[in-house]
Order: structure tokens, then C-alpha cells, then sequence
């Protein structure tokens, strides 16, 4: 409720309960691939998989339902291995193997447990520059990353966190290539200190304005748990 998704930086927090959760395990069986950053894939070792009865690896055929994950990595510090969970899962048939968006062309000890599991680096060259600063900026744009992702054949994309990627994807440069935004909202608090959904101000003439708003909006109460749905409508 206060608008955290984790307790603290680099802490995996359960939040959402049990009903809402299946509903985000709906939301991955229906995208093509399921994205986070490498925050994210650091601090939860998370599966990104799908575990609903019938899928492809929990009942159904092949991958059937599973989404790709991707991870954000441009810097190449996600410290992955033959135990991570997502490696793991793919190996086992339960998961596809994952993507991972970065900057520079990886070691190859490094891409032998992904392409094994069936994943792979996925170079983005056009990491934007800032030359005014000294140190080389390792930031991607999102079309950019859209973009290589569609030569994959990725035509559906849902993005679960963390922090920063969803706060820059909130920001207005952003939030016009979001299609819609699905909130759980749990009833709790986890109190300063945590890792906050809260996107840059606007401003316009040096005035605050708010920064975008839902239209097409719908409140699912799932459990104990409120779910918002809605589609970005820029101001
Ligand atoms: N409750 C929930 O539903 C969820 C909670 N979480 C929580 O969020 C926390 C992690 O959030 P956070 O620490 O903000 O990390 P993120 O997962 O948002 O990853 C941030 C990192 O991803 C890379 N990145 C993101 N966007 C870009 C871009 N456009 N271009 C280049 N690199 C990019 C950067 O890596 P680099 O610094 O290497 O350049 C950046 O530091 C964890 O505690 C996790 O548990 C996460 C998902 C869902
Ligand atoms: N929907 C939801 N509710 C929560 O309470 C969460 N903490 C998260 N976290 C996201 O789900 C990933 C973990 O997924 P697996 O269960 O390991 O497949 C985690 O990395 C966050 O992206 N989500």
C-alpha cells in the first residue's frame, strides 16, 4: 500500500497472496517472455517460469505456456550458474531458457549454461553514450531492446519489476510504448527504506505536473489482495 515491492534493496519479498499470484502465473502463461532487471535477478534468484497445472513442464506438452524470461543485464553482472533457479528449470523441462539484454559480447564460459538450457546473449550495441561524462553510460533504450526482441520473434512482453526498470518505464519518455499496467495491491506496509514504485516528477514551465494516469480502469479484488488493471493515458 505504500507503493513498495520489496522491503528493502535486494531483499525478495512476498507480497502478493496466494490468488493474486496465480493470477500473475495467468499473466506469464499468456505473454511471450517475462522480463526483469538485473537487480532483480540478483537479489530473488527467481524461477520465471509458469506453474499452472496444464502448461508445458507441470502437465502439458513441451514448453507449451511458458514464457522466455529476459534479464536487463547491460554491464554482464548477473552472477548466474548451473544451480540458478531459472537454469535449473529449463534444464529440467519446466522453463525456457533465458535471454539475457546486454552490452558486450560475454565470455564464452559464461554462455555455455545458458545456451545449453537453450538461451542465449543477446548483444544490443546501441547502448546510448553520453559523451559529456567520463565514464561509458550503460544505458539501453527501451525500443532498442523491444526492437532486438521482436527479431527473436517476442511479440508480447510482461515486465515484473524491479524498482528501476518499472519506475523508467512509468517515466513519460517511456510510458507511451506500455500497452497496460496490472497493479496487486496487498494489504500491507513495508515502510521507508524499501524498494519504492515511484516514477521521476514532471514538470512543465519548472511546474509539477502528475505524471500520467490510467484510463480503462478496473479494480479485481483477488483474495485479500485488490488488482489494478488499466492502460497508460499520458497527460
Ligand atoms: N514485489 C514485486 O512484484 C517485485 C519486486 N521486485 C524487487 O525489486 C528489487 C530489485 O529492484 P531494483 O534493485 O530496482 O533492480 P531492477 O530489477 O529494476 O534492475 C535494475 C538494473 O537493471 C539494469 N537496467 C534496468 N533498466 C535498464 C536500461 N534501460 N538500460 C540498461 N540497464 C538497465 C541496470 O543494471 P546496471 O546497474 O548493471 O546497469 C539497473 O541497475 C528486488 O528487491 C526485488 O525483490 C522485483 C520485481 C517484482
Ligand atoms: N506477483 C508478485 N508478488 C510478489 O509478492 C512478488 N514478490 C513478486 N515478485 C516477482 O516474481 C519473481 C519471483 O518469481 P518466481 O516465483 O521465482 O517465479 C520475482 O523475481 C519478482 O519479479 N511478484
Amino acid at each position: 500500500m505504500d507503493s513498495n515491492i520489496a522491503i528493502a534493496p535486494g531483499v525478495q519479498s512476498p507480497i502478493s497472496g496466494p490468488e493474486s499470484k496465480a493470477m500473475t502465473h495467468f499473466l506469464r502463461s499468456k505473454h511471450d517472455a517475462i522480463m526483469i532487471g538485473v537487480g532483480t535477478a540478483t537479489a530473488d534468484n527467481p524461477s520465471l517460469n509458469c506453474r499452472l497445472e496444464g502448461v508445458g513442464g507441470y502437465g502439458g506438452e513441451g514448453l507449451e505456456g511458458q514464457p522466455r524470461p529476459i534479464i536487463i543485464d547491460p554491464q554482464g553482472r548477473w552472477d548466474f550458474n548451473w544451480t540458478s533457479k531459472v537454469i535449473v528449470l529449463a534444464k529440467e523441462g519446466r522453463g525456457k531458457g533465458p535471454f539475457i539484454i546486454t552490452l558486450q559480447e560475454p565470455p564464452e564460459w559464461k554462455k555455455k549454461p545458458l545456451e545449453a538450457v537453450g538461451g542465449k546473449y543477446i548483444v544490443c550495441m546501441r547502448g546510448w553514450r553520453d559523451q559529456s561524462k567520463p565514464e561509458p553510460n550503460t544505458h539501453l533504450q527501451w525500443m532498442d531492446m523491444f526492437s532486438a526482441l521482436r527479431e527473436e520473434g517476442i511479440k508480447s512482453i510482461m515486465i515484473e519489476g524491479g524498482g528501476s526498470v518499472i519506475n523508467e518505464l512509468l517515466n513519460q519518455r517511456n510510458f507511451g510504448s506500455v500497452n497496460s499496467v496490472i497493479v496487486t495491491v496487498a494489504p500491507m506496509w513495508m515502510g521507508k527504506g524499501g524498494v519504492q514504485v515511484c516514477p521521476e516528477a514532471r514538470r512543465e514551465n519548472a511546474e509539477k505536473v502528475p505524471m500520467a494516469r490510467l484510463r480503462d480502469v478496473k479494480w479485481v479484488p483477488l483474495g485479500e489482495d485488490v488488482v489494478l488493471c488499466g492502460r497508460p493515458k499520458l497527460h
